[in-house]
């Protein structure tokens, strides 16, 4: 998986957000972008993700070398963030089973064994809507982590998380990173430490970014 941003831009009613923003993204590579409160690092990862707009420039993804379109990058990708919703009706089983009739598991792993490998297995037939935000938060990365996708988008990744929650975080990304795309957006160190590059957002604020040639 590669992405190419080319003069990237994005505007929310009459303010820019971030603008001229080229860059590449590799897969073996983890990148963070980092950047202050509202600076615009759930907006870009969002684009990303396909899941919000962009205003200006361009944006291309490839696998194996050939360019896919747009609206087939989301087979590709898993996400996790604050503002996404669980299915809070279902158990953490019915959850999974749900999750991986459209999203396979890495390494052919069965829902039970990722149920294990989360530290939920007590929790196997609990409703989503009982589960403590950590819980939550560790589902979150769990089905993101280990869900059978190339480009891998973690925006906030420790959001409710505890000292335990947070180094189970770090043991598996770490465990599923080789030969992936990660994509981090974070302003804590914890979240984004294994990350090799670094992209701030604030550098393509429109104030300071630099205009195309
Ligand atoms: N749907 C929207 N409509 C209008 N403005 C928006 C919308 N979503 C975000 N913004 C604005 O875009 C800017 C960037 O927000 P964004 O959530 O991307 O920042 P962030 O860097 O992820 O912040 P945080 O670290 O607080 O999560 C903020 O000024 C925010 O108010």
């Amino acid at each position: 998986m590669q992405i190419n941003l080319t003069g990237l831009g994005k505007r929310y009613n009459y303010e820019w957000i971030f603008r001229n923003l080229t860059y590449t993204f590799e897969s073996g590579t983890s990148y963070a972008i980092l950047g202050h409160n509202g600076s615009g690092k759930s907006t870009l990862l969002t684009i990303i993700a396909g899941h919000n707009l962009y205003s200006e420039g361009q944006l291309e993804y490839t696998v194996n070398g050939k360019k896919i379109q747009p609206d087939e990058a989301y087979r590709h990708l898993s996400l996790t963030a604050p503002y996404l919703e669980l299915v809070e009706e279902f158990s953490l089983l019915e959850m999974l089973d749900f999750h991986t009739r459209f999203k396979p598991l890495r390494q052919q792993l069965s829902t039970t064994a990722l149920i294990d490998r989360m530290g939920l297995h007590k929790s196997k037939h609990k409703f989503v809507k009982d589960f403590s935000s950590g819980m939550k938060q560790r589902l979150k990365l769990g089905i993101a982590i280990y869900s059978d996708t190339s480009l891998l988008l973690l925006d906030e990744p420790t959001t409710n998380l505890d000292q335990e929650g947070v180094a189970w975080y770090q043991e598996h990304v770490a465990q599923n990173k080789t030969g992936r795309l990660i994509i981090v957006g974070s302003n804590i160190q914890h979240e984004y430490s294994f990350c090799e590059q670094q992209l701030r957002i604030s550098d393509y604020h429109s104030a300071t970014a630099k205009p195309r040639v």
